[in-house]
């Protein structure tokens, strides 16, 4: 990366006060670029969802390792519940997204409750051996008794394909049939997946997050306090294939102490650590055994860490500077908190980081654990917390003494909750997917890059100010 006309940075610079200059590309097209990461995480989209308890669940790790990137399973979460979560995971198919399933004789109630989970939109109706009678979609739910059968109002006639089923045929048969699901099933004729045209497109374009048994891949966090050894060595015999050693202050002895017992569990797994600001922080980590840093100190939307101490760097700076340290010694940083737009995961990476972390944005999809809420205008919204939030650390602490609790409740620096607008444009996390990757690989082929390395070579940085930023912005509703 490089600043445009030998620009050198008077003050630490936060997404907003840069911009990225196009140069003269060779790259044809916006499907030549490549979006692996090189960090050993065997990610094949530069993108990691937080651990953060209101963002990273099952569906949210299932959905996105499919479409390449990796969800940090929270240290917050058992870890009996982290081994149930990572087996099912690991059972789910590469292309086919898992189907809710209900029986003739369930309540339509039951399948509007049920359509929200998933950003697919259809249940299937299944017989008592798991063979598909029909489809139900809102649609088929709107107007109709909430007692009434969902037998009765199913699509019996849906498209039904053999699990093998390449994706783009699968695309042809729901457009010939002019339908918006099809149903896979195994070679027992039982239900073993469902595919929407858009979902069929997307298996063409991404390439899944898989582990060497080809099964998808999910990362989970570590505190560092307890018995860490034990915590990582449970994780990994449970079949995480990421650690995530995770502090507010990554930067401390505590932290250099938790790295040497997670390695210590395993010499080989690829570890990530923070979170740091400064060259230190990274030398220091990456010294006592992470392979990724990672970088970012009161940039996250629920973290009130900056307002609350004064300590933290705006992000951009921090990156690229910690990246620099990082590549320097062989190894890698990911960028956590404060992306709230594409261009925000372009900067990052022109930066130098390997992958992107992204939070509350996520926290507004149906994939997010949370349930769906209507405000009084009855928009859709799910709530967010931030993890150092009292919230989270009443949860936290649940098993410590009253007394215990009290005194850890007085560290709050995140915030407890907060409402996070499901788009209705933009509802599942793949939708958010797709507007990053699109983003990201047409930043790429401005800068002449066709894989993420070439574009943190070539990027030619700006300064801009808070006008240039405003200039950027559409004006949907006219001046
Ligand atoms: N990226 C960011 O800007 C931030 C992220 N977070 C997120 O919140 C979650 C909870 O993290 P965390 O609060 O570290 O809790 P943890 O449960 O991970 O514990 C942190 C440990 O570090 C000690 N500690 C010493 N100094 C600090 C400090 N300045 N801030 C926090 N702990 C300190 C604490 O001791 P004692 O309690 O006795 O002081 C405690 O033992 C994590 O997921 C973290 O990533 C939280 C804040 C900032
Ligand atoms: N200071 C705090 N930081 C927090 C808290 N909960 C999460 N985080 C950090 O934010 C990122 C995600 O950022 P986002 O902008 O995408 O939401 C996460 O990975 C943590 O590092 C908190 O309570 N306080
Ligand atoms: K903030």
């Amino acid at each position: 990366m490089q600043f445009l006309n030998g620009q050198e940075p008077s003050t630490d610079l936060t997404y907003d006060d840069v911009f990225l200059a196009p140069r003269r590309s060779g790259v044809e097209s916006r499907f030549d670029v490549d979006l692996a990461t090189s960090d050993g995480t065997g990610a094949t989209l530069p993108i990691v969802v937080a651990n953060m308890t209101a963002v990273a669940g099952r569906r949210m790790a299932e959905t996105v390792a499919r479409r390449g990137g990796l969800v940090v399973l929270p240290q917050d979460v058992d870890t009996s519940a982290v081994a149930e979560i990572v087996s099912w995971v690991k059972t789910r198919h590469p292309l086919w997204d898992t189907p809710l399933a209900l029986h003739s004789d369930d309540a339509v109630a039951d399948a509007l409750n049920l359509l929200p989970k998933r950003a697919h939109g259809a249940l299937v109706v299944v017989d008592d051996e798991d063979k598909p009678l029909g489809v139900v979609d809102e649609a088929a739910c709107t107007g109709v008794d909430r007692f009434a059968r969902v037998g009765e109002v199913a699509d019996a006639h849906p498209v039904v394909l053999p699990l093998e089923t390449d994706s783009r045929e699968v695309f042809e048969q729901l457009h010939k049939q002019g339908r918006t699901v099809a149903i896979a099933v195994d070679a027992d004729g039982r239900l073993a997946g469902i595919m929407t045209k858009k979902g069929a497109l997307r298996a063409a374009i991404y390439t899944p997050a898989l582990d060497a048994e080809g099964r998808l891949r999910v990362a989970a966090a570590v505190g560092v306090n307890g018995d860490v050894a034990a915590k990582a060595s449970a994780l990994l015999d449970a079949g995480v294939d990421t650690l995530v050693v995770d502090t507010a202050h990554g930067h401390q002895e505590k932290m250099i102490a938790a790295l040497k017992a997670v390695r210590s569990a395993s010499p080989t797994v690829p570890v990530v650590a923070g979170n740091v600001v400064t060259a230190e922080g990274v030398r220091d980590l990456i010294d006592a055994g992470a392979d990724v840093v990672k970088v970012g100190v009161g940039p996250g939307a629920m973290c009130t860490t900056r307002m609350m101490t004064g300590v933290g760097r705006p992000q951009f700076s921090a990156v690229a500077e910690c990246a620099a340290e990082a590549r320097r010694l062989g190894k890698h940083v990911w960028a956590d908190g404060g992306v709230r737009h594409p261009r925000d995961v372009a900067l990052a990476l022109a930066a130098g980081a390997s992958s992107v972390m992204v939070g509350s944005w996520f926290a507004g999809t149906y994939e997010s654990p949370g349930d769906l809420q209507r405000d009084e205008h009855g928009r859709a919204y799910k709530e967010s917390f931030g993890m150092a939030s009292k919230r989270a650390v009443s949860a936290r602490t649940r098993t410590d003494s009253p007394y215990d609790q009290a005194r850890k409740a007085l560290f709050e620096e995140g915030i407890s909750s907060s409402r996070m607008r499901i788009d209705p444009q933009n509802p599942g996390v793949e939708d958010l997917l797709d507007q990053i990757t699109s983003g990201v690989r047409s930043s790429c082929t401005y800068a002449g890059a066709h894989t993420l390395a070439e574009f943190h070579e070539r990027a030619l940085v700006g300064i801009q100010s808070a006008a240039g930023f405003a200039e950027g912005r559409p004006l949907p509703s006219g001046w």
